[in-house]
């Protein structure tokens, strides 16, 4: 059996050595002669699949280590006859984390003592939206949750409210996937009338989908007096990103939200899984066998820890965004081409980031409310 596999999916041989032939492709310039004779494709986001790259191949199965979809033509391969699965969840905590890093620069960017402070309007509440909703109101922030699909469904007790409310939010997050059809299509969804609604004070993060914010209206937003903040980890034509775009706004990461090495190895564990169920074969491997042990394993603060300063300290030391920000920044001269693929190459070589989860926290006589806080980011307590 031949699998043919992105080759920035990590631990390939892994699990699939034992599955078939491993065939590592780039991602980026997949074409229908690299598949024509697998049995098995493994991709990321930045391989468009579809009729062209598939047709007369001997594809069977689809996998994608990856959360979004809007790269595959679903549709088309379910006419095809070709099984389909993708990574729902898999990185949805270490999102959650890259949003909750971004908060705290952003609170200490305006002078807050209390990050809880902020208001948060979450727009898209699936797995992302909704594991960062459950941090933030055990931190105590005040969550508003925008999500109209979910609302047309009327599920369970959640209150949702529309766009307009979500948008008034001290802080915007969005976490939709890219749709472009249906009754609640995304692409554009944040153009020129919902950037006139935000004000200087507030800050914008997307970490979904560029296409989801109309670049071209959030460039002439930043050309008017009294701009909001952004903070914008996806954008339109990636890889080809507007180096304008990078240089006007305040954070500018490569698509690696969703980069902890937790998220990228459960994305192909699920895919192993899905693949395994198909083949009818035994699902023996888990991600956690494949989990080195952290570089950072343990922090401990005393009785003297300022609240606000010891959360900092610890989110930062997992992960801190303007590392990611300053990569990105170097990289944006030259050609088209040139910083089109020194955005691919920042992603391929993008170093080891643990969650929080890999994290002990060793506190001694520190307060309840600082205790619950580091519980409900994800850190691992030690009392
Ligand atoms: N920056 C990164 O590294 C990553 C980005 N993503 C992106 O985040 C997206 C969301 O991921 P999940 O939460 O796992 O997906 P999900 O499918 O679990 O949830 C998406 C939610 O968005 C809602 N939604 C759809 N249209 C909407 C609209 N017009 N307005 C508001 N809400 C709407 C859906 O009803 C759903 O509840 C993915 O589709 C992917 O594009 C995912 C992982 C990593
Ligand atoms: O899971 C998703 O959806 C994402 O956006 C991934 O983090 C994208 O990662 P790549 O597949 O582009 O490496």
């Amino acid at each position: 059996m031949l699998i043919v596999a992105d080759e920035n999916i990590p631990l390939l041989d892994s699990f699939f050595g034992d599955i078939g032939e491993i065939r590592r492709v780039s991602g980026r310039t997949m074409s229908n002669a690299d598949v024509r004779d697998a049995d098995i494709l493994l991709v990321r986001s930045v391989t468009r699949v579809n009729r062209e790259l598939l047709e007369s191949s001997r594809v069977r199965f689809v996998g994608t280590t990856t959360i979004g979809t809007d790269h595959v033509d679903l549709d088309w391969l379910e006419q095809a006859g070709i099984r389909f699965s993708a990574a729902p969840g898999c990185n949805a905590n270490s999102v959650a984390e890259y949003v909750l890093s971004v908060l705290s620069l952003h609170a200490e960017r305006r002078g807050l003592s209390d990050w809880s402070q902020l208001s948060v309007g979450i727009v898209g509440v699936g797995n992302v939206g909704g594991e960062l909703a459950h941090k933030l109101e055990r931190l105590g922030f005040d969550v508003r949750l925008c999500d109209p699909p979910r609302a047309d469904r009327e599920e369970g007790d959640q209150e949702f409210v529309a766009l307009e409310e979500a948008m008034k939010c001290d802080v915007v997050s969005l976490h939709t996937p890219l749709t472009r059809e249906g009754s609640h299509p995304t692409f554009h969804m944040i153009g020129q009338a919902e950037l006139e609604t935000l004000g200087a004070n507030q800050l914008l993060i997307n970490a979904g989908r560029g296409e989801v914010i109309d670049s071209s209206a959030l460039l002439a937003r930043l050309d008017q007096g009294n701009a909001p903040t952004f903070a914008l980890d996806v954008w339109e034509q990636e890889p080809r990103i507007h180096p304008e775009l990078v240089d006007r706004v305040w954070l500018a990461t490569p698509h690696i939200a969703g980069y902890s090495l937790e998220g990228k190895v459960q994305g192909t564990e699920m895919i192993y899984q899905a693949l395994s169920q198909f083949l009818g074969l035994p699902v023996r491997k888990k991600a956690g066998q494949f989990l080195p042990e952290p570089a950072l394993s343990k922090i401990s603060f005393t009785s003297s820890a300022q609240e606000e300063d010891a959360i900092r300290i610890a989110l930062r030391a997992c992960y801190d965004p303007r590392r990611d920000d300053a990569r990105l920044r170097n990289v944006m001269t030259g050609s088209l081409e040139e910083r089109g693929a020194a955005f691919d190459r920042l992603r391929r070589d993008y170093p080891v980031r643990r969650e929080c989860s890999s994290l002990k926290i060793q506190l001694k006589g520190t307060s309840k409310s600082l205790q619950d806080s580091f519980r409900a980011i994800g850190f691992k307590l030690k009392i």
